[in-house]
């Protein structure tokens, strides 16, 4: 497979090592807005770039009828304009504001323990997200998709950063050293705690979750999620 990297730095080198351990090769290293894209040389993109240059490498390729793999966070409220971009194209294109499989899986259990939770009044819910010191965006995409997990499956309605209500998650965003995710749910009462947690070692497994998207994407239309991809039920 030729894969067009958009955005090559802490995520793009890391696929970059994965993707060629799988046999597929890199023909394009996109890493700055003024440089010039080959789109006939891809048979899949996959960006991870900025919250601020996601939408138009994303959106390029589409009109391209490249396939795009994406991990960029912080870039959501044009998400629904991408996709519509992308049918008008009849491309091909998969979001995860988290590709490794141990998040999937938590993303699932997050949602089962939220469901079991929801008629609990005596239990508070809170969430905390650790990530190293350069990343742009708070709260982190894999929070956001945590959040809304449980919304969809309680009667909460919305999420804030710090700042709880009967009705809202408080989302405590912590920045510090190189941590590279770990986030952690937290249902309290006045007599226990109930958390569930999920900690990155390093980026390998973001990595390869995108790679995984990539091959499995090819010769496919439409929209789909890391939960086609992993067949999680
Ligand atoms: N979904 C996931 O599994 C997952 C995992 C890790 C990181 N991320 C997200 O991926 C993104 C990148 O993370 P990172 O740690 O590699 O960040 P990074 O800062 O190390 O790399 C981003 C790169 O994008 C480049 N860039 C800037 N403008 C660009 C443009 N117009 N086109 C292409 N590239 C451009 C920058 O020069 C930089 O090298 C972030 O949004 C982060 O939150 C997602
Ligand atoms: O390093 C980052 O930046 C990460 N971003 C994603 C997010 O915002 O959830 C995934 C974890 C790492």
């Amino acid at each position: 497979m030729k894969i067009g990297l958009f955005g090559y730095g802490k995520m793009g080198r890391m696929i970059e090592q994965i993707a060629q351990d799988r046999g597929h090769s890199i023909v394009a290293k996109i890493d700055d807005p003024s440089q010039e894209v080959d789109y006939s040389s891809m048979d899949v993109a996959i960006d991870f770039s900025t919250p601020e240059a996601a939408f138009d490498n994303i959106t390029n390729c589409f009109k391209s009828n490249v396939p795009v793999i994406s991990g960029t966070t912080g870039w959501l409220d044009r998400f629904e304009e991408a996709i519509k971009i992308c049918e008008e194209h009849k491309s091909a294109f998969i979001y995860a504001s988290n590709f490794s499989l141990g998040v999937n899986i938590f993303f699932e259990l997050n949602k089962h323990l939220a469901k079991m939770m929801g008629e609990l009044n005596q239990y508070k819910v809170s969430m905390e997200e650790i990530h190293h010191t350069q990343k742009l965006d708070a709260p982190s995409g894999t929070a956001i998709t945590l959040a809304e997990g449980i919304i969809e499956n309680t009667s909460y309605q919305d999420w804030k950063l710090d700042e709880s209500g009967d009705k809202t998650i408080s989302i405590k965003s912590v920045r510090e050293g190189m941590v590279p995710g770990t986030h952690s749910i937290a249902y309290k009462s006045s007599v226990d705690t109930i958390e569930i947690k999920h900690e990155a070692h390093n980026r390998e497994g973001f990595a390869l979750g995108a790679v995984i998207a990539s091959e499995w994407i090819q010769g496919k239309t439409g929209v789909f999620s890391m939960k086609d991809v992993l067949n999680l039920s």
